[in-house]
């Protein structure tokens, strides 16, 4: 019989200001695969995954089995239960909201994605903090990949492994994710290196049902590891003091109704990576101290949204006046952006299809 679902991943903004590497938000733009299995036949044996694809990357994103990061996810998921194949007959079709590059999550996305592909084609049942180990050994900051998966405004850890297990956890991605296939009649030689037990923890904060997200994206893609390379590797103690401090009041504060503006604009302030990631996006330091909740009645709070370059700004009214005014200070700036007004959303999901 022929075996057919449907997974779903929400995009995700990560930081939301002072969590840098900490919080994340699921929000409603989906990356949607669409899955079919048939039964192999004699004239049917095993071949590589059928990709289509269509949305945003469609004109980028690999469509080989063994160069797509949500297929190789899914066969690493695969391999470590000893199944070193995708099964015959799989087609995938990929639908995709989630621009690439943008501090959306597009990249956490995917790697969801193929965890939960690997987990439906291997019929593995593995539970959600398993699922989130894979997702670490691929992505290796915990706040996308576990909004993404779990849904909602959530805070994460990652536990300081001992030896043996951070050893595990540090292989290079180019193992755990190879990007090609054995040769005909091959097998894959080593056994693909196992996620440690329980590397990523979370909990889930509350969230206001008034708050929505206005995602203000700049026409240009930013890649998460450029962003990073800007970063120092020590903070003062000044600094890291000014997060925490903002950091303990905001997963608090917006779960609050109504949420009090003033209390959380100020909460949302940065001093981790905003600063050292302005260069890369001009205009970034004039959207986030000129809009503010006295010039912009309903705004919450203003970030920029993980590694950049979309502008997060969370409020409860008056999202147009936000948004064409951040467009305005972008465009002087010869930047282009397009913006929506987004929902918070739960987690992934799989549905099985009749
Ligand atoms: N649906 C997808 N299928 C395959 N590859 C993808 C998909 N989405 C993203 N990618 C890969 O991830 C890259 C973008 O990852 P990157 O971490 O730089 O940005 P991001 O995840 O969009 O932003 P952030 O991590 O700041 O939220 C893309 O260029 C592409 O290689
Ligand atoms: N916390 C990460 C998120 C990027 O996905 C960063 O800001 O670099």
């Amino acid at each position: 019989m022929t075996r057919s679902f449907t997974i779903r991943i929400p995009a995700t903004s990560a930081n939301i200001g002072p969590g840098f590497d900490v919080v994340g938000l699921s929000l409603s733009l989906y990356l949607t695969l669409t899955v079919s299995v048939k039964p192999p036949t004699a004239s049917s044996p095993a071949t590589s995954p059928a990709i289509t694809y269509s949305g945003e990357g469609a004109q980028e994103v690999p469509l080989d089995a063994y160069k797509n990061l949500t297929t190789r996810v899914a066969l690493y998921v695969l391999r470590c239960h000893g199944i070193a194949q995708f099964p015959a007959n799989l087609t995938i079709h990929a639908n995709n909201e989630i621009p690439f590059g943008r501090g959306l999550g597009s990249s956490g996305a995917a790697v969801i994605a193929g965890v939960l592909l690997g987990n439906e084609l291997g019929e593995l049942n593995l539970s959600v903090e398993r699922m989130l180990d894979f997702a670490l050994m691929v992505e290796r900051h915990p706040d996308n990949v576990t909004a993404a998966l779990v849904g909602g405004f959530v805070g994460s850890y990652l536990r300081e492994l001992d030896e043996a297990a951070t050893e595990a956890a540090s292989v290079p991605l180019s193992e755990v994710l190879p990007e090609y296939p054995p040769d005909a009649g091959e097998s894959w030689g080593l056994d693909p290196p196992q996620p440690p037990v329980g590397i990523g923890h979370y909990v889930r904060f509350g969230w206001s049902k008034s708050v929505k997200a206005i995602a203000i994206i700049p026409r240009f893609e930013l890649s998460t590891a450029k962003a990073r390379e800007v970063l120092p590797q020590s903070y003062s103690r000044k600094d890291l003091v000014f997060n925490l401090q903002r950091l303990a009041v905001l997963t608090t504060a917006l779960a609050q109704d109504p949420p009090d503006a003033e209390l959380i604009y100020e909460a949302m302030k940065d001093r981790v990576h905003q600063p050292y990631r302005k260069a890369l996006i001009p205009g970034l330091p004039e959207v986030t101290s000129n809009i503010t909740p006295s010039s912009h009645p309903g705004l919450l709070g203003i970030c920029l949204s993980g590694a950049g370059p979309t502008i997060l700004a969370l409020a409860t009214t008056g999202f147009e006046l936000i948004a064409e005014d951040a467009r305005t200070i972008f465009k002087e700036r010869g930047i282009e952006v397009d913006w929506k007004v987004l929902e918070v959303v739960g987690g992934s999901m799989v549905q099985q299809n009749e």
